[in-house]
């Protein structure tokens, strides 16, 4: 067959812009919040674990942290189990726990390592128990305010992250394995917790001080009053943003981790739409990416980058 040199070109072009990219973020710690469509479409799976397997062949340091609450959803309907969400969190009694971890720690986690290593990396499945990665304890919520007081709400064995423990994750930084980590953690006496993947990947990616912390979603971005794709915002825009309630519901928990996150020595942080194609390697290797990029103002190469999307996206 002849070479089609228009095409040949488009894939050198494509290379080459990716040439800067590789060279700014090898050696880099890049964390992977895994979820939505792109965890479930069978072409977009496979899209995923290509680009994490070539991420770590570049010399980038990928960290997977997965979610799977339409996975557990599915398990507790099938088991007649009735499953309630207070501000994004899943009540979580000890049978509805036991499923959680069922689900995340093993079907979803096994699937994902099965997935990648089928692509040719070299992933291996953890949950926060295993080596004390994610130490938890006990999230109470506060509620709307009863008569003037503020009212707790218990949420059984939902978990927020007491500390990480990186001791596991710096080995295979230095190794050909890619970790894959399911959102469970555990307290000081073995209790089991349910956390929220969001939250995870962003404690995960502070105290990585991760190059760029990454969220999947089922989205093109965070969107303006309009409903057009923001693809640059710093943390005093967010700010204005969520005042004004252009940004609420899910996206408030997912933009708050982001910004926590670059408020705490992250680089950048980014909402992506994991409904397109290798997603992940777009923003990273291309010019304009493909989601909302999030930084800190104090980081001044990033800051004037988000400025100056978020400037085009108002025009
Ligand atoms: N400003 C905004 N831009 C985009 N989406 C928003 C915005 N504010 C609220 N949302 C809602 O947040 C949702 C994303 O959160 P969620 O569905 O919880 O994500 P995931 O399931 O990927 O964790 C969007 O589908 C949208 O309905
Ligand atoms: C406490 C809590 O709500 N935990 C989540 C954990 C999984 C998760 O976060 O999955 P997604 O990212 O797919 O939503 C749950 O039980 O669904």
């Amino acid at each position: 067959m002849p070479l089609d040199f228009a095409a040949a070109k488009n894939i050198a072009n494509v290379l080459t812009e990716s040439l800067p990219y590789i060279q700014q973020f090898t050696g880099s710690t890049i964390v992977v919040k895994y979820g939505g469509n792109a965890m479930t479409d069978e072409k977009l799976k496979n899209s995923f674990a290509r680009d994490i397997v070539l991420m770590k062949l570049v010399g980038m340091n990928p960290v997977v942290v997965h979610g799977g609450g339409p996975q557990i959803g599915s398990l507790l309907e099938r088991l007649n189990i009735q499953s309630e969400f207070i501000d994004g969190q899943r009540v979580t009694d000890s049978q509805t726990m036991d499923v959680v971890e069922m689900v995340l720690g093993g079907l979803v986690n096994q699937e994902i390592v099965a997935m990648l290593n089928k692509n040719g990396g070299k992933a291996i499945g953890i949950t926060g128990k295993d080596g004390n990665l994610i130490r938890a304890e006990k999230l109470m919520k506060k509620s709307a305010q009863d008569n003037g007081n503020d009212k707790m709400l218990d949420l059984g064995q939902v978990g927020s992250v007491k500390s990480i423990n990186t001791e596991v994750l710096r080995m295979m930084e230095h190794s050909d394995f890619i970790p894959v980590i399911a959102p469970i953690g555990v307290d000081e006496t073995g209790a089991t917790y349910n956390i929220n993947a969001d939250t995870v990947a962003g404690e995960i990616a502070k105290v990585l001080h991760a190059e760029k912390l990454m969220l999947l979603t089922n989205i093109e971005g965070v969107k303006n009053k309009a409903g057009k794709v923001l693809t640059g915002l710093s943390t005093s825009q967010v700010d204005e943003l969520i005042m004004d309630g252009t940004i609420y519901g899910g996206m408030l928990p997912k933009i708050r981790c982001a910004l926590d996150a670059v408020n705490h020595d992250v680089t950048s942080a980014h909402i992506i739409d994991g409904r397109v194609e290798h997603a992940v390697l777009l923003e990273i290797f291309t010019h304009t990416g493909v989601g909302t990029l999030i930084s800190n103002s104090s980081n001044v190469a990033e800051a004037a980058k988000a400025a100056a999307l978020y400037q085009s996206d108002q025009q």
